[in-house]
């Protein structure tokens, strides 16, 4: 059997819903005492904190913003989730690099393989075991985006750029099967809680023990 999952990562356009699942696995796993450690991207860190305010209401262009986030996860990597993980904590990290090539290459654009380039400079290897996708068409993600709250930098891009964004989630997700879960988040919250809670049971609680 594999092993369980420990850093895993939540995916998806904005207003797809996974900030509303979060705390639900979180709840999940600390009831089965597993050490936790919740967190998100851009951010985690304070200085990467301070960075998350730059990138989500500074103008820029689509290098400063790849630069900016991958700054960021550096801090974030090397001062919380690398020793979190070392310590045998499970990471669960609200967002990670698959949205950089989803925003910053499919939405902006940018290249994909320089990148490539950042994203082995800057993890050197390291990926989550497992990431949930919540995916959903764009035009349900911006109507519940406008229903819940005023956009920030990003969420006030068009229907074409969150097109293009879930194109670069699936493009991700093709290429890394195995680690990618594909929610369908279109569905009641309840039904996709159901799906998220049923995968993390699976990847996760199921595989405590395996051997590595
Ligand atoms: N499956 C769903 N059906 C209907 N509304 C949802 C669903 N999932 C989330 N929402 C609502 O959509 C809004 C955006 O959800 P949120 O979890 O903040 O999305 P994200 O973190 O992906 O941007 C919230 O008001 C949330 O209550
Ligand atoms: C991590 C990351 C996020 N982003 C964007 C996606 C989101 O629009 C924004 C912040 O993500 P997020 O915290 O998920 O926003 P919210 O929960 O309010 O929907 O940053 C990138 O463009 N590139 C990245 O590498």
């Amino acid at each position: 059997m594999s092993t369980a999952a420990r850093f895993i990562s939540f995916e998806g356009i904005d207003g797809a819903g996974k900030s509303s699942h979060i705390d639900a696995v979180a709840d999940l796993l600390r009831q089965a005492e597993l050490p936790l450690l919740l967190t998100r991207e851009p951010g985690g860190t304070p200085l990467a904190e301070e960075l998350r305010g730059l990138f989500l209401h500074r103008p820029m262009d689509a290098l400063t913003e790849a630069l900016l986030v991958f700054a960021a996860r550096r801090d974030h990597l090397s001062t919380r989730i690398v020793p979190a993980l070392a310590q045998g904590q499970t990471v669960l990290c609200d967002r990670f690099t698959d949205a950089t090539f989803a925003y910053q290459g499919a939405g902006r654009g940018f290249d994909l393989a320089v990148l490539t380039q950042l994203e082995t400079w800057v993890q050197n290897g390291l990926q989550p075991d497992l990431t949930l996708w919540f995916d959903v068409p764009p035009a349900v993600a911006a109507a519940r985006r406008s229903a819940a709250r005023a956009p920030d930098r990003l969420e006030q891009e068009d229907t074409e750029f969150f097109d293009r964004v879930r194109a670069g989630y699936l493009a991700r997700a093709e290429a890394d099967p195995s680690r990618f879960v594909r929610i369908d988040a279109q569905q009641t919250l309840e039904a996709v809680r159901a799906d998220v809670l049923k995968v993390v049971t699976e990847r996760v609680l199921a595989r405590r023990g395996a051997p590595t």
